[in-house]
């Protein structure tokens, strides 16, 4: 069929597809500090800090001062609107801050689930509406890729076709206005930990999934050059009483993503979903080291991966920054080495980074 009506010119293209490589230039994965207002108050609770702006404000300080050498482990950090605006203690801007170290600003643009009526509680994202005006002003405002997260579980009927469709056109829909406003979209179709399936299920779901998000994404015409996928490794159900080695973890994941995702797409950077800091690492790398074509590069947009040590340590105190920024980078590092498949675990890892991060439902 003739190409009639471009979505994009190539100067657009071009611009897309360089931000979404250097995001993901060799080793380099992604920080996601873009927790809501609602979620870093259950984090906080967890180190017994009230969840007030300044405290998340000076946590992230912390985070986003670290030595200058981050930028070797992270391209990329997604920010929560308050924080793309929020200032370090000198007054200057967290984004420009990030950018100064060469590191690529992202946002957080979905804005919550909704229920899908008459399945077995499923959700929809919500966001669409005004989407465009506010992609185009945090453009100016110096971000240059987005973050849209879709929530899919495992149970009873679940997901169902019309939560995977949904989704599925969900994400495609938020991708191309991303990048008619010049940001690269991460596409985040998550398959929730929740329940007690075999890994083979979760395979079986995910490639379910992704199949669906990519027929989607070719519809709504999206440049899979200019985008990224955060999608979860393919793992049993949290509650399983089954254990499967990272090697397994890996060979499944890849298998999954080798058989629907395009390799036009640049970067498929893994969410956390729970699991400690230490798993993440290790199946990351397992993950690298799969001996099955991987046409993209594979590396991490972790959230609580990347941050449980570090707030452990800071408990609040800015006396702790010290600790605080070691241990966060500890993790970066040891991501960007598995994102290498270069990761060896020497095993004096902390108690933190050892510890499930799982929470049921997990939601915002
Ligand atoms: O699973 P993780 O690695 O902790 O976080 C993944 C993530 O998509 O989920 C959170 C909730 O939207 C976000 O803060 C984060 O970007």
């Amino acid at each position: 069929m003739a190409y009639q009506f471009p979505a994009l010119t190539s100067e657009q293209k071009k611009e897309l597809s360089e931000i979404a490589q250097c995001i993901v230039a060799s080793g380099k994965g992604i920080l996601a500090a873009d927790e809501s207002v609602g979620t870093m108050g259950s984090r906080l609770q967890r180190i017994k800090v009230e969840n007030t702006e300044e405290n998340r404000r000076q946590f992230r300080e912390i985070l986003f001062t670290v030595d200058d050498s981050i930028s070797q482990s992270i391209g990329g950090v997604i920010l929560f609107h308050e924080t793309l605006y929020q200032k370090d203690s000198q007054g200057k801007l967290f984004r420009d801050i990030l950018k100064k170290k060469g590191i690529v600003v992202g946002i957080k643009l979905d804005q919550g689930g909704a229920p899908l009526a008459g399945t077995n509680k499923e959700t929809t994202i919500q966001g669409l509406d005004g989407l465009s005006e506010r992609c185009a002003q945090y453009k100016k405002d110096g971000a240059d890729f987005g973050k849209w997260r879709a929530v899919l579980k495992i149970d009873n009927q679940c997901p169902s076709h019309l939560a995977i469709q949904e989704n599925a056109n969900t994400l495609a829909r938020y991708a191309s206005i991303c990048q008619q406003n010049g940001l690269v979209p991460i596409v985040e179709p998550e398959v929730i930990a929740d329940g007690d399936h075999d890994m083979e299920h979760c395979q079986y779901v995910t490639e379910k999934v992704l199949a669906a998000v990519y027929k989607a994404l070719n519809d709504h015409h999206v440049y899979l050059e200019g985008t990224l996928l955060k999608p979860n490794m393919v793992t049993a159900g949290h509650a399983s009483t089954k254990k499967y080695t990272p090697e397994q973890v890996a060979m499944a994941t890849v298998t999954a993503l080798y058989r629907t995702v395009p390799a036009a797409v640049p970067g498929i950077c893994f969410l956390s979903g729970g699991m400690s800091e230490e798993d993440a690492t290790l199946n990351l790398n397992a993950i690298n080291l799969c001996p099955l074509p991987k046409p993209w590069k594979l590396s991490f947009s972790y959230g609580r991966a990347l941050q449980a040590s570090a707030l452990a340590a800071w408990g609040g105190k800015a006396t702790n920054k010290k600790a605080t920024q070691e241990a966060f980078m500890k993790r970066a590092l040891a991501n960007c080495q598995a994102a290498k498949g270069q990761y060896v675990h020497t095993g004096s890892s902390g108690a933190a980074s050892t510890q499930s991060l799982f929470t049921a439902c997990y939601t915002y």
